[in-house]
């Protein structure tokens, strides 16, 4: 693998792709910076190599054009914060302002350029919008995980402009190696906790982790699916009502696998979707019409911790519950306790997707496990075998 470590940074100028897609509040305060943090090791690097960093990103999914709401600006103050020095700020990606900005910068400066996606043409893999970018810096590096698997002008199409300068970020290079140790070489017992709200988005990952996991957890709102399959009331608890015959084959390719497959036994029941709801709990399938099943019960967190306290390998992707609402957290938090124990016994635990990370660092545990990935819809392509655009314009 191609990394930072083996290209020389002294008196040049790293065009780095970062994921700063970082969520904001109504103050465009940060409330979750870790793919920010994330990206810091990096940065470091270059610049104590005398080097000089020209940080790129996208910011959310703006429509048309430059739009406050999206302006990279905000994470400004932040970023000056984090690298304890100031970080100067272009109101352009490309054009007149970029292009003088990235002349003028000296070794150790940090220059942040506006949001990438203002234009049209990062998204759709513009050859010459790439080729503009590619103009800013002598060497690029690519340190955005959480973006990896956009095919877009800055993440893959800019890596033809740089043959002998393209390089991975330390971020992108540990993100790999941890989901390496997840798929190829992963200790026994293997568990792979899966929630979150669809079983849809996660069935390729599914299939793929019966060939190599012990035991294999559903929980969250995809769940509700599979107790609707077997004949059971859900309520008006989530459910796909498409995804019913795949649910039940999913179970039958675990019994012939020989994965442990565990499903919720009971469930915390609301009487409406809101934090103020009347509460109760019912067992799987026995869900009172018109409520709805927003949490694990008190008897699957017992069932499943135990499980997950004797694993030495764990993947963790998506909740168990609604975690954003305090009265349907506990069982997210109880689980998140579960993988921090094993991993304080010495299991190897990676947690990836927005959600599940969103959750871990609510709970203040991102110390407590073995990895939180950046990533989320780039580390499920990861893991369900497919290439990744901005890994494969590094690596050819
Ligand atoms: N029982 C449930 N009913 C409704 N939504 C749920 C339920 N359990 C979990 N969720 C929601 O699923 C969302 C996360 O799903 P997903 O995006 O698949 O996770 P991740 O981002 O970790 O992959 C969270 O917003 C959570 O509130
Ligand atoms: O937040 C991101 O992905 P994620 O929601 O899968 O974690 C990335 O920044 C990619 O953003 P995109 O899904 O708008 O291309």
């Amino acid at each position: 693998m191609k990394t930072i470590d083996q290209i020389s940074f002294n008196g040049k100028r790293a065009l780095i792709r970062v994921d700063f897609n970082v969520p904001l509040d109504e103050n465009y305060n940060i409330t979750d910076d870790n793919r920010m943090t994330a990206a810091l090791p990096t940065i470091k690097k270059i610049l104590k190599d005398g080097g000089a960093v020209i940080l790129m990103s996208h910011l959310g999914r703006p429509k048309d054009g430059p739009t406050e709401k999206y302006s990279l600006k905000h994470v400004v103050p932040h970023l000056s914060d984090l690298l304890g020095q100031q970080v100067e700020f272009a109101n352009d990606c490309i054009g007149e302002e970029a292009v003088q900005k990235s002349k003028e910068i000296e070794k150790g400066e940090v220059l942040l350029l506006e949001n990438l996606r203002f234009y049209k043409e990062e998204e759709k893999g513009d050859v010459a919008f790439a080729e503009k970018l590619s103009k800013l810096g002598d060497i690029y590096v690519n340190d955005a995980f959480g973006t990896a698997h956009r095919a877009h002008a800055s993440t893959a199409v800019i890596a033809q402009f740089f043959p002998d300068a393209k390089v991975f970020g330390y971020l992108m290079a540990a993100e790999l190696n941890n989901a390496e140790k997840i798929l190829n070489g992963a200790a026994k017992p293997f568990t792979a906790i899966m929630g979150g709200s669809k079983v849809s988005d996660k069935i390729q990952l599914i299939e793929r982790l019966l060939d190599k996991v012990d035991n294999l957890i559903i929980g969250g709102g995809m769940a509700y699916t599979f107790a609707k399959a077997d004949g059971g009331n859900i309520g008006t608890s989530l459910l796909e009502a498409d995804k019913l015959e795949l649910a039940l084959s999913l179970k039958q390719k675990a019994k012939e696998k020989g994965v442990n497959l565990l499903l919720p036994v009971d469930t915390v029941i609301a009487d409406k979707f809101a934090n103020d709801a009347n509460r109760d709990v019912a067992k799987t399938g026995e869900i009172p019409d018109n409520w709805m099943g927003l949490d694990i019960g008190p008897e699957t967190i017992k069932l499943f911790s135990k499980t997950v306290e004797e694993s030495k390998t764990i993947l963790w992707n998506g909740p168990m519950g609604v975690f954003e609402m305090d009265n349907f957290m506990a069982g997210t938090k109880a689980i998140a306790d579960a993988v921090a124990k094993a991993t304080d016994n010495g299991a190897f635990s990676l947690i990836g997707g927005g959600d599940s990370a969103a959750a871990v660092a609510k709970f203040d545990m991102i110390g407590d496990v073995s990895y939180v990935s950046t990533g989320g819809g780039a580390l499920l392509e990861y893991m369900e075998g497919k290439e990744l655009p901005g890994v494969k314009a590094i690596n050819e």
